[in-house]
């Protein structure tokens, strides 16, 4: 029997009065695919920190092929073990692809003992690296230029390049389109067929069973299954990683049966003729009070362009947006708060929160004028309503004056909602507001989306994602810039996904 590619048991770290793992334990076999799988928070991406030498545990014993893992520190030592694909790309993007292969391994191909890097040679030697993983990609093209798919191809190039036989992938599909996933599963069973494992981190349980022959459940910092994949009902699943049991998937967030509330009255949110050259053709949409809007589209086809159209990220080159009669400036990120836009980005790192700053402070970023008199924020007004939002949507957080880079990822776009609800919006618009939250929390979210409808305003979700879309009351489909299908409820995965694909 082969040595596993990583075993690791007893691990405990603690931050502070967070205790992130306790006493976890996973093996993952040299050629296997293993699923982590978790709830936002249970320690998922602080194991990985341990497994990659960039967080000490406070106990525990970690192997790779049966050898101790490196000296902590030793970096070196550790890429010839493991690499992390992170969901936010770690190469340099004013570099070259080649440049980025070699990064601090220059020496490697000059001449005369490493202070003169031959670029030519450093573009051969990348360009036969990136052939020999069956890559694609121009080593001469800067990494800026390439496509999130592209990306992550050439870090696990270079991982491989480093001589690491296990790679993890954290949430590696979750800006890639229903094709590139297939390329990258594709490619991904290419490399397991040649021994090379992979740990599997994704909050999507379909692609653990598509893509994983063992799973891992954490919970609360504790490990709590490890199973064969085949054979094991979804429910289970579920069930261990929510430490509940009986049916999940109902609640607020459940599609309503057709007709059973029809939303009528004045819409609330409405564009006229509203186009942007080279993102969407003219579009007139009206969104009533209690209804929930779903603009589903895969990557680039027009969607998202809409929805940052509708918050003021884009100016459109024709048409207007109005919110209850008001006139919307186009392409102002403040009008648009103004006239009752909420705002829920794609991409919590880009544009969401200030990590340094507390749980509370990002909270409110957008209602420090209701905190208190003249301008001055009151801690005490600022906490309570802290508070609130993190009872409301179950921030897993040791109290509003964390600081929110101490969150987990799925438990820091919880915060970037709550900083849109804030503000009691009008119009609510979501950019793939479920990107990274676990299967419980995405129910939660998308209830509290919900919510916001039943409460009179108007809400809008941009998604690729079934699951989002289903909460919505009416759906439009888009496909290169223009509107190609609209379902009211009751369509199936079949003909969304078609209409996405363009197919209809
Ligand atoms: N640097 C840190 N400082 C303080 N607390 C931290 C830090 N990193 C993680 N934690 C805490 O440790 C716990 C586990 O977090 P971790 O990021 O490992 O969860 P996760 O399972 O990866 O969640 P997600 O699915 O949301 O990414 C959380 O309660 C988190 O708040």
């Amino acid at each position: 029997m082969t040595a596993a590619a990583v075993h690791a048991e007893g691990v405990t770290k603690r931050f502070g009065p967070t205790l992130a793992l306790d006493g976890v334990r996973l093996t993952v076999e040299a050629g296997e695919s293993h699923a982590l799988v978790g709830r936002n928070g249970a320690g998922k991406s602080t194991l990985v920190s341990v497994l990659t030498g960039l967080h000490r545990p406070d106990a525990g014993r970690v192997t790779f092929n049966g050898e101790p893992a490196p000296a902590f520190g030793d970096t070196a030592a550790w890429q010839t073990k493991i690499a992390c694909v992170y969901q936010k790309s770690m190469v340099v993007p004013d570099l070259t692809v080649a440049e980025n292969l070699f990064l601090n391994r220059y020496s490697l191909n000059s001449s005369d003992g490493g202070r003169v890097i031959r670029w030519r040679a450093l573009r051969t030697r990348a360009r036969e690296l990136l052939a020999e993983y069956g890559v694609e990609v121009d080593p001469a093209a800067r990494a800026k230029d390439l496509s999130v798919e592209q990306r992550q191809f050439v870090e696990i190039a270079r991982a491989l390049s480093f001589g690491a036989r296990l790679i993890v992938l954290d949430e590696p599909t979750a800006q890639l389109d229903a094709a590139g996933i297939d390329r990258l599963f594709a490619r991904l069973r290419e490399l397991q067929a040649q021994g090379v494992a992979f740990l599997f981190i994704s909050h999507h349980l379909q692609e653990v069973y598509d893509l994983c022959s063992t799973v891992t459940v954490y919970r609360d910092a504790r490990h709590v299954l490890t199973a064969p994949v085949a054979g094991l009902p979804k429910g289970d699943l579920v069930a261990a990683m929510t430490g509940e049991t009986g049916e999940t998937g109902s609640g607020a967030a459940r599609r309503r049966p057709p007709g059973a509330l029809t939303p009528t009255g004045e819409p609330v949110l409405r564009t006229e003729g509203l186009a942007l050259h080279g993102g969407f053709a003219p579009v007139d949409l009206a969104v009533r009070p209690g209804e929930v809007l779903g603009l589903a589209g895969a990557t680039a086809s027009g969607n998202t362009a809409l929805g940052e159209a509708l918050v003021g990220l884009r100016k459109p080159t024709a048409g207007t947006i109005t919110v209850r009669g008001r006139t919307v400036r186009p392409g102002s990120v403040p009008d648009a708060l103004a006239a009752g836009i909420g705002y829920v980005p794609e991409d919590r790192h880009r544009q969401g929160l200030v990590l340094g700053r507390s749980v509370a402070e990002n909270a409110t970023l957008t209602v420090a004028d209701q905190l208190g008199p003249w301008g001055t924020v009151l801690p005490s007004r600022t906490r309570r309503f802290a508070n609130r939002m993190i009872a409301a949507l179950d921030i897993k957080t040791s109290g509003p004056d964390q600081p929110v880079s101490g969150l987990s990822g799925g438990n820091q776009q919880k915060v970037v909602i709550a900083r849109a609800l804030a503000r009691d919006p009008s119009a609510l618009v979501a950019i793939r507001p479920t990107a990274g939250v676990d299967v419980k929390s995405k129910e939660a979210l998308l209830g509290v989306v919900r919510a916001v409808a039943d409460g009179g305003s108007a809400a809008v979700i941009v998604s690729d994602e079934l699951d989002d879309l289903r909460v919505c009351d009416r759906v439009l489909a888009f496909f290169h810039g223009q509107i190609i299908a609209e379902f009211g409820s009751g369509w199936t995965d079949r003909e969304l996904v078609a209409a996405m694909e363009g197919l209809t």
